[in-house]
């Protein structure tokens, strides 16, 4: 088991380590790294080099051949243990027993220089995650689409037929699910999870002949974990290998789709019921999500025998439901690329949780679950994880700004605001939003939680030797800021200090006198954002979004930003320390909710369309 203790060391984590938030020698290195793969991926003949995405494991590029053909190369990360690095061969050995026209081909697997790459086939389209983010909860008609095209791939997979060994995939989630929009088909990618399954559907061992069952060692599992957010109980728990471990990650894809969340955690409170599903999704959904693994069993059972069902079920494409706005996010006037990073107390959020080892499987060099760790989920209630998990969504979309809930006797007050870079991702970005508030509703503890979103491209960066040496200020540092008058009417801003409440547990970097006397000051203009300083040994950096909102105060505002950054020598201690200030009008508030209202696809639908369908024509 990893050392909790020596994992917990900073309370603002920022969800995924930003290429902006690194020193500047790391971003270098990795910079050199990026351009190294890009010349050697050249030499070898292929043109137009991007990079599309990384994961826990590993970053992915693509590239053309010469005839046209578009590959993806899949590197490990060099900075993971060898063990982990392995994998990647392992997974090209699992993509290359795969043919299905849903899998993108298996091309070859090198190894240079300490460095493997695997080469395949590129899958068009967006992935399902990205799709999701882009456009927000997806609609039942595109969910069947995507369960029943799964359920194909698994026929394939998971089938005996003509001596295949039954494979199960083992990490099926929104973002290993490439979507071509156009010919509204999926391809399914990343199949570093898939191992040959131990035991079939029905939970019996597989195996062709009674030499083989001898031999093989049927109480240690081979699965591998998947994606924390995604697994169902069985992979969570270690058992062996099943299919059902894809049926789990199938559900938990939809559900989170359906959703618009980024994991399966939430279905207590945001339920299968609340999702506009017809009844009959809902149901199989709330069977596969079940406690008890009989029903579960069930589910998966009903789901195959009742596809001809789900494949005929009629929707109506000009109904789409009502969505209540429960958080506005502002539009900015101008649209441009935002690295958006979250910083959140979700560690002290953590702490009053009971910390217990839910997790019996031995998995202590396995990445996805150190990555469980990092984010402290691991001994959270459900409904806890769900919350954080959906704060950390947050930080996917170009938003900027903050948000302050304190929950008290009679239910939540919520203090927020979001600006928003993209304006077409608006409902998404809102639904979401409704998301963190619906769970919140539903979590009974007393405190506040703060969670800041600032754009990483901003943050002042300061490097030193060692430790004991003073950093070295660039006289071009600025803390940057903006100027808004359009916020003028709100009445003036509460601070949100992480020491407002007395001494903070999540404040454990003491600023000097100098600096505190700044933001004192700082907070007597209205204005409106976070500052938040992180002091390591080496590097320091002061993150903020800063959003002055009395135009008349400017000189003397960008004066005390100067000042700040004139007293950063006198700052000696380290970690973190922030400042958060909302507009906010009057706080919101809202009673305490356990679960989502139910909301169901309207039945009789194929009833109105024909009705529809005459009106139109008599119309005409
Ligand atoms: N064959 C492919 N075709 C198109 N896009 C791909 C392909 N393989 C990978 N990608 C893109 O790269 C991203 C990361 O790939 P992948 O999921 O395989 O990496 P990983 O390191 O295993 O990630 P994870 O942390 O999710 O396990 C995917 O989400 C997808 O956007």
């Amino acid at each position: 088991m990893p050392n909790t203790q020596a994992n917990i060391q900073h309370f603002y984590i920022p969800e995924d380590q930003s290429f902006y938030l690194l020193s500047s020698k790391d971003a270098k290195k990795l910079k050199n790294w990026f351009a190294l793969c890009t010349k050697e991926l050249q030499r070898l003949g292929y043109h137009d080099i991007q990079l599309i995405g990384k994961g826990a494991f590993g970053f992915v590029f693509a590239g053309t051949t010469e005839t046209g053909q578009e590959y993806v190369f899949k590197f490990s990360r060099s900075d993971l243990p060898q063990t982990i690095q392995d994998r990647l061969e392992e997974e090209a050995y699992m993509l290359s027993q795969v043919s299905h026209a849903a899998v993108p081909k298996f091309i070859a697997f090198h190894r240079a220089h300490n460095q493997s790459i695997l080469v395949m086939e590129r899958a068009p389209g967006k992935d399902l995650e990205e799709y999701s983010l882009c456009f927000g909860k997806i609609p039942p008609q595109m969910a069947i689409k995507v369960l029943l095209q799964l359920l194909d791939v698994f026929n394939y997979l998971h089938s005996k037929a003509n001596g295949k060994r039954i494979q199960i995939h083992g990490d099926i989630k929104p973002s290993n699910l490439i979507w071509d929009e156009s010919s509204e088909t999926l391809q399914v990618i990343d199949w570093g999870s898939s191992v040959f399954a131990q035991c079939d559907l029905r939970g019996q061992y597989v195996s062709d002949n009674f030499m083989d069952l001898l031999s093989q060692d049927m109480q240690t599992s081979n699965a591998r974990l998947g994606d924390v957010y995604f697994i169902g109980d069985e992979q969570m728990q270690g058992q062996l290998s099943s299919p059902i471990f894809d049926y789990q990650g199938l559900m938990s894809t939809i559900y989170a789709l359906c959703s618009g969340q980024g994991a399966r955690f939430g279905k207590g409170v945001i339920t299968p019921n609340s999702l506009g599903l017809p009844k009959v999704c809902a149901d199989i959904m709330n069977a596969l999500f079940a406690k008890e693994q009989v029903n579960r069993s069930e589910g998966i059972k009903y789901l195959n025998t009742h596809q001809f069902y789900l494949r005929n079920l009629v929707f109506n494409p000009s109904y789409t439901p009502t969505e209540t706005v429960l958080l506005p996010c502002y539009l900015s006037v101008i649209e441009r690329d935002v690295e958006t990073v979250v910083y959140s107390s979700r560690k002290s959020f953590l702490r009053e949780e009971v910390l217990t080892d839910d997790i019996t499987i031995e998995q202590s060099h396995d990445a996805q679950f150190e990555r469980y760790y990092k984010q402290y989920l691991q001994g959270m209630g459900d409904n806890e994880k769900a919350f954080i998990t959906a704060v950390s969504r947050l930080g996917k979309f170009p938003l900027v700004g903050g948000m302050a809930i304190r929950w008290d006797k009679q239910g939540i007050e919520v203090d927020a605001h979001f600006t928003l870079y993209a304006h077409s991702m608006q409902r998404s970005v809102e639904q979401s939003l409704a998301n963190v508030i619906t769970l919140a509703r539903a979590i009974h503890r007393k405190g506040v939680f703060k969670a800041c979103l600032f754009d990483a491209k901003m943050t002042q960066h300061f490097s030193r030797e060692s430790a004991t040496d003073i950093f070295v200020i660039d006289s071009a540092a600025k803390i940057p800021y903006r100027v808004n008058n359009e916020l003028n009417d709100v009445q003036l801003s509460r601070e949100h200090s992480y020491f407002e409440d007395g001494s903070d547990p999540d404040e454990n970097l003491t600023l000097p006198l100098g600096i505190q006397c700044v933001i004192n000051e700082l907070n007597t203009i209205r204005h409106s954002g976070c500052i938040i300083f992180e002091v390591l040994s080496t590097h320091m950096k002061i993150h903020s979004s800063l959003v002055l909102l009395d135009e008349s105060k400017e000189v003397r505002f960008k004066s005390l930003l100067d000042d700040i950054i004139r007293h950063v020598n006198d700052i000696n201690d380290m970690g973190m320390a922030g400042f958060m200030k909302l507009p906010g009008k009057d706080p919101q508030r809202f009673s305490y909710a356990a679960t989502a209202p139910e909301h169901f696809y309207p039945r009789n639908v194929k009833q109105r369309q024909t009705n529809e369908k005459r009106n139109d024509h008599f119309k005409r």
